[in-house]
């Protein structure tokens, strides 16, 4: 002991006499040494309210340090769970490596980026998953993850396992380990040509927005906003230049038929056809495109593009020349096209497109199949024509149609031996219409079928009213048009109809064109026959006017020849159409047909006709058509 060491201190290692039994007591206890304990107390120097103070603290002590392990366990669970998340669920390839780079840990984004099982992976060094020319910059890079903690190797090459190769970015840091032996790193794998991948998906996706904005999405031509753009900068170009320009406007002829007769499918087929061909016969320069259903715009800007409209026009209405082969149909269409020119028919945009289809359908109106150059004079003609079609279509919904009926009368003894039914549009401002200044409209609107079934409907129903009111009229003739011939129930419809108004089906007598005749649709004829063997009457109207060839019509199941009122009226004037009524006359009484006169105006004609052999006629020397109410009056017995 040294003079400044305090006799009463217990040395610092010694442990002090009485507390050592304490503690030794303690032990025991803790070991379930009861023996010890027993001995200890033995030695009678534990004093055993002491001994359970000591050991109430030393449970007390026991448990705080147990809420503080627990305490450090939840910790440790939570910074497992976080390391896991942080691992494993966000979306990117992760590795663990040593110091070495041997992959300890993989998730499982890395298994997938790279093809390798986790089993797999684990086995290879980081090194394996660059390409070689890469392999010395990742172990530079390690090496000073080493000294550093961290490290970003940029414009990198990995492979796959199955030798894909792609560039990205590895980004290290150390996990744990201060001593550099036992140094872990976790990487992070960043695939950029993913990225540039997406990033080029989306470049295409917002590409095909945009062409989507401003193309047609059935022929991929440019669509009504892209030409009105063009047709602006067109006009403000030519404009600066003192330029020209030509706008075409082109529309197919009778689209909307070939449309409800094949299927829209077969119509957006043809439309597809028709722009390649048209497309094939223009300039690159030139712009090509669809504004409407089967309606396109040609722009053209070069210099002597004025002089061209007219052969461009020519060009593009000869691709219509060959049919059209959709599916199993050969479909032959025609176009009808206007044209204006900057800036002699117009200097703003809107009014050279205005201009260009009003001359379209004045196009339409002299016969189709055919351009027209604009002319100032066509605008107020064409309005009241866009006005028709606009009044058409809601004529019938508002009862604006009705029959005029016109006698049919035996020339020999003058009895009446039927009417025919005409049509006749009672238009709001315009009066009354004839059928010349509506029919080829209604068929062009789309809207003849429908009023075809009312006229047939309507002149049955008239019919059997006349017989109510003790007129017998013997028949009535119809006018059909091909698409009423072409609808797929026609002779059920028509018997239908007979039986409804209880009308013998001699008392029908359906008049079709020699024009219909000649192109000969299969279901049609199939038709023809079917109201043959039903008994209703087949009258060939305009006679005289086509090109049939008479062993054809010899073979057609048909009533009646009506010889046209062309030839009619030049009786004694011509001896030609003379020749050709006496031709008529004889080839309907050599086939067995009744043959008709009509335009018959004067006795003149009546003599020439039966002394030839003619025996029924229609004309205004027998009657005007008039309302049914006059033919009652007229002919009531
Ligand atoms: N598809 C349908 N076509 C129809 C229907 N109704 C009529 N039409 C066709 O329209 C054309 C013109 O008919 P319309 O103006 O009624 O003229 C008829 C007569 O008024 C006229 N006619 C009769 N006799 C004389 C005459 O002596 N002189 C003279 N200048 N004209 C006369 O002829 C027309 C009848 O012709 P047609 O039918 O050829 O016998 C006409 O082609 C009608 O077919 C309809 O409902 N559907």
């Amino acid at each position: 002991m040294t003079g400044s060491e305090d006799p009463n201190v217990p040395a610092q290692d010694e442990p002090e006499p009485e507390r050592d039994i304490y503690v030794q007591a303690q032990q025991a206890l803790e070991r379930g040494d009861f023996n010890r304990l027993g001995r200890l107390l033995g030695q009678g120097e534990i004093d055993l309210a002491t001994l359970t103070e000591e050991l109430r603290v030393y449970q007390a002590e026991l448990e705080v340090q147990n809420a503080e392990l627990r305490e450090a366990q939840v910790v440790s669970e939570r910074m497992a769970l976080r390391y896991n998340t942080l691992f494993s669920a966000m979306p990117l390839a992760q590795l663990v490596v040593d110091r070495n780079g041997l992959v300890l840990d993989a998730n499982a984004f890395a298994e997938q980026l790279f093809s390798l099982e986790h089993r797999y992976l684990r086995h290879h060094f980081l090194q394996r998953l660059v390409i070689p020319l890469d392999r010395e910059r990742l172990a530079e890079a390690l090496n000073r993850a080493r000294e550093t903690g961290s490290q970003v190797v940029e414009g990198i090459h990995f492979q796959t396992d199955s030798g894909e190769v792609f560039g990205g970015e590895l980004h290290m840091a150390r996990l744990v380990g201060d001593d550099d032996t036992q140094v872990q790193f976790v990487c992070a794998v960043v695939d950029l040509s993913k990225l540039l991948r997406q990033q080029e998906a989306l470049r295409r996706s917002e590409e095909k927005l945009e062409f989507l904005a401003h193309h047609d999405t059935l022929t991929h031509l440019p669509n009504r906003t892209l030409l009105n753009d063009r047709l602006a900068q067109g006009v403000s170009r030519a404009h600066r230049h003192h330029g020209v320009m030509a706008v075409l406007f082109v529309d197919l002829d009778r689209f909307k038929i070939i449309n409800d007769r094949f299927g829209h499918g077969a119509g957006d087929e043809l439309l597809r056809e028709v722009a390649e061909r048209m497309q094939g016969q223009l300039r690159d320069s030139d712009t090509l495109a669809r504004v409407g259903g089967d309606e396109f715009v040609v722009l053209l800007e070069d210099a002597d593009c004025a002089r061209r409209a007219g052969r461009v026009a020519n060009r593009l209405l000869q691709v219509f020349g060959p049919p059209f082969q959709i599916g199993k149909e050969r479909l032959q269409v025609s176009a009808s096209i206007g044209i204006s020119l900057y800036p002699a028919d117009g200097t703003e945009p809107d009014t050279l497109l205005r201009h260009a289809d009003i001359a379209m359908y004045e196009a339409k109106s002299r016969g189709r199949n055919d351009f027209q150059f604009f002319h100032a004079e066509m605008a107020s003609g064409v309005v009241e024509q866009l006005e028709l079609v606009h009044a058409l279509r809601g004529a019938l919904r508002r009862h604006e149609f009705l029959l005029y009926f016109q006698p049919q009368i035996d020339l020999g003894n003058g009895r009446l031996l039927g009417v025919e039914a005409l049509l006749r549009w009672h238009h709001p401002r315009q009066g009354l219409l004839a059928p010349a200044r509506f029919i080829t409209l209604a068929e062009e609107v789309g809207v003849l079928g429908e009023v075809g079934s009312w006229v047939l409907e309507t002149a049955c129903a008239q019919l059997a009213a006349w017989r109510n009111n003790g007129l017998e009229v013997p028949r009535v003739a119809v006018n059909l048009v091909l698409q009423q011939l072409e609808q797929a129930h026609f002779v059920d419809y028509i018997e239908g109809l007979l039986q409804r108004y209880q009308l013998a089906p001699a008392a029908l007598l359906l008049e079709v064109t020699e024009a219909m005749l000649m192109r000969q649709p299969e279901r049609a004829l199939a038709h023809l026959h079917g109201l043959h063997r039903l008994g209703v009457g087949v009258s060939v109207d305009d006679f005289g006017t086509g090109y049939s060839s008479l062993g054809r019509i010899a073979r057609l199941p048909i009533d009646q020849l009506k010889i046209d009122r062309s030839f009619v009226d030049d009786i004694g004037r011509d001896s030609g159409d003379e020749t050709t009524v006496r031709t008529i006359i004889g080839l309907g009484r050599s086939l067995g047909l009744e043959v008709i006169a009509e335009g018959v105006e004067c006795s003149d004609q009546v003599e020439f006709l039966t002394r030839e052999g003619c025996r029924a006629g229609q004309g205004f020397l027998y009657g005007r058509p008039v309302s049914a109410r006059e033919i009652l009056d007229t002919y009531h017995p």
